[in-house]
Formats: structure tokens, sequence, C-alpha cells
């Protein structure tokens, strides 16, 4: 098969040849927001939700009817520095657990009608210990990216991304740490729920990877230093997305920091997602916030796996049910203000 593309630069050309929303839909949706049978603006937050939705499927009047979570596994070499609460074998466990319909997102993809597909990423090769090296080759980012690409199908019209991976909380933080500045400690929190003296060893692991390849490139070539292949590959199905105009639901702080180095790479590249939460992961708020996005729900998750965006499937259903389904003050003789 041919590939989408064969190396870094033509994924870099595909960012920056990304499509924009329909400006024609989008004023339509507008319009029809402003008909529709409730006091203007009295769905707060919801019509600017559907009014971006429809944009991004070009179509004024859009129904969610297939959504698809996509979940992306992946070993980390970091996780020798002792960084998890958690032993790394973990990671292929809840892969099999995923596969047998036992996980949160198992659940959740059920309960909000999404297809639910799990992407193992050569978990018996983990990514180098980035204390020491980049963390992937070239090849190993490249492919890791069109796993993620290719996991997205065209039929869908919305995307989570999720991950698993023991010790990707330390990659997110370099990740994060390096894009962003300021210090290790801002960026590094518990994950799994590593004690004071983890936490302190792993703003030690965050420092010294960020002093070994800070400032050595752009967003993609920190991916390729600091990053898994689960990171990688969910930075492939945002920048998917993008190319086919489906709209996609950030979840945790791992997805943020995939979703950041498509941002760090080219400005516009995630006008097609909104923040589907805020995890309980101490830097992701501030993470969002360099990302320009206002999460829509804060329930204290710290789990990953696509399960918080997953949650906020259920507030863009919301949205687009009331914009296309509500009547208008004309069609049910309402009298307007
Ligand atoms: O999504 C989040 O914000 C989030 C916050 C803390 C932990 N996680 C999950 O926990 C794992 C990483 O934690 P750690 O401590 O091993 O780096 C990984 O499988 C993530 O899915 C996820
Ligand atoms: C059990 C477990 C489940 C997870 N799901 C996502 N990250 C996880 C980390 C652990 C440790």
């Amino acid at each position: 098969m041919t590939q989408a593309f064969q190396t870094l630069d033509d994924f870099r050309a595909l960012l920056a040849q990304a499509p924009a929303a329909d400006q024609s839909a989008r004023k339509d949706a507008e319009a029809r927001n402003g008909q529709l049978t409730k006091p203007p603006g009295a769905l707060g937050r919801l019509e600017d939700l559907a009014i971006w939705y429809a944009g991004w499927r070009g179509n004024p009047r859009p129904q969610l009817a297939a959504p698809q979570v996509v979940i992306f596994a992946g070993n980390h070499g970091v996780t020798a520095q002792g960084v998890s609460a958690f032993p790394a074998e973990v990671t292929e466990q809840m892969v099999l657990n995923f596969q047998h319909g036992g996980a949160a997102i198992n659940q959740l993809s059920n309960a909000f009608g999404a297809s639910l597909g799990v992407h193992a990423l050569s978990l018996d090769t983990p990514t180098a210990d980035f204390t020491q090296g980049p963390a992937m080759t070239e090849v190993e980012l490249t492919e890791a990216l069109l796993t993620g690409w290719n996991a997205v199908s065209e039929h869908t019209d919305l995307l989570v991304a999720g991950e698993m991976g023991i010790g990707n909380t330390t990659s997110a933080a370099a990740i994060a740490h390096a894009l962003y500045g300021g210090a290790a400690d801002d960026w590094t929190g518990r994950g799994t729920g590593v004690d004071d003296a983890g936490l302190a060893n792993k703003t030690r692991v965050v420092a010294e990877a960020v002093a070994l390849h800070g400032g050595k490139g752009d967003g993609i070539e920190l991916l390729r230093r600091l990053g898994g292949r689960e990171v990688a590959a969910m930075a492939g199905a945002i920048a998917r997305a993008r190319a086919l105009r489906i709209p996609v639901i950030l979840d945790g702080f791992i997805c943020c920091a995939a979703a950041a180095c498509l941002q760090a790479t080219e400005a516009g590249a995630l006008d097609h997602c909104v923040a589907g939460h805020a995890s309980a992961e101490a830097a992701h708020q501030a993470l969002l916030a360099k990302l320009g996005k206002d999460p829509l729900l804060s329930l204290g998750l710290r789990l990953g796996e696509g399960s918080g965006a997953a949650l906020a499937i259920g507030v863009l259903k919301g949205a687009i049910a009331c914009h296309s389904g509500m009547a208008t003050f004309a069609e049910a003789g309402v009298s307007d203000a």
C-alpha cells in the first residue's frame, strides 16, 4: 500500500496544507442558531460547539452519528529511571483488558455510542530512555505517526484519541517543558501516583531530558526526542482527522502534549480540536492554557485511555442535537423578542 507520507518532512508538508473549516457552513449555522426557540445565548457554550462542529463538517445542520475512539499503547525506556508508580508490564496487560472489554474506556465508548479501536505499537521494543538519547529514530517516529494516521476511519464524524503507556506522563512533561520553558517542576505531576520521593526523581528526569534535547528542533523533532510511540500515534491521528475535516475531542495531559507538538510545528493545527476535560494531572491546566483551549468538563479524572474526552462526546452530542433538532421561532409559532 502507498503510505500517506514516507518521511517526517512529508508529514510536516501535510500539516502545512491542512484544510480550514467551511466558512459558509459556519455562517449558515450561526444564522440558524439565531432563529432557534431560546433566548439568544441561552445554550451557552453548546451554541459555540455546534457552530464549530458545523463548520468542520461543512454542514449547517449536522448530525453526530459515528464517533470513533482510538487507543494507542506504547512502552517507554524511561521507565528504567523509576518514574511510574506501576510496572511497565501494565501497558500490555491493559491492552488485553481493552480487547476483552474490561477497561473504563470500553464502558464509556459503549455509553456514548462510539466505536473503539485498540492499537498496540511495538510493545516488545520500548522507546530508548530519553535521558540518554532520542526516544525514537526518524523511521520509528514515522511508523508511529502512520499508525495513528491510518487508524482514523474516513466514515467517522468525531474522533477521540486516547493512550495507554506506563511512563508516558514523564514523556508528556518533558515535551511541555521543552516547548514552553519554565521549570521542570512546573510540568511534572504524579501520573499514576508516585509519592513525594518519586515526584522529585521524576522532576530530575524531566530536567535532564530537556537539558539534553531542549531547543533542538520543531515540535515534530521534540516528539521524536521526548515522545513515545503512542504519543506520536495520537499526533498522527489528530493530523489525519484534520485532513478529513473530522472534529477531535482532546483527552488529558498526554493527549494534549501530543497535540502541542503539532501546534508548535504549525500554528493552526488544532483548530479542529476542543479540549474534553481538565485532568487532575497537575500541569494539564497550564498545558491547555498554552493550547488556548478551555476544557468542557472538570471531573478530577486522571486515567487517560481517552476517558475524559469520551465523556465529553455526550456534551457535543447534546449541543448538536439541540442545534439540528430544535424548531425555529417561525416554525413553532413562538414570539421572538
Ligand atoms: O490523561 C491524563 O491526564 C493522565 C494522567 C495521569 C496518568 N494517566 C495514565 O497513566 C499512565 C501514565 O502514568 P505514569 O505514572 O506511568 O507516567 C498512562 O497509561 C496514562 O494513560 C493519564
Ligand atoms: C491500571 C491502569 C490503567 C490505566 N489506564 C490508563 N492508564 C493506566 C494506568 C494503570 C496503572
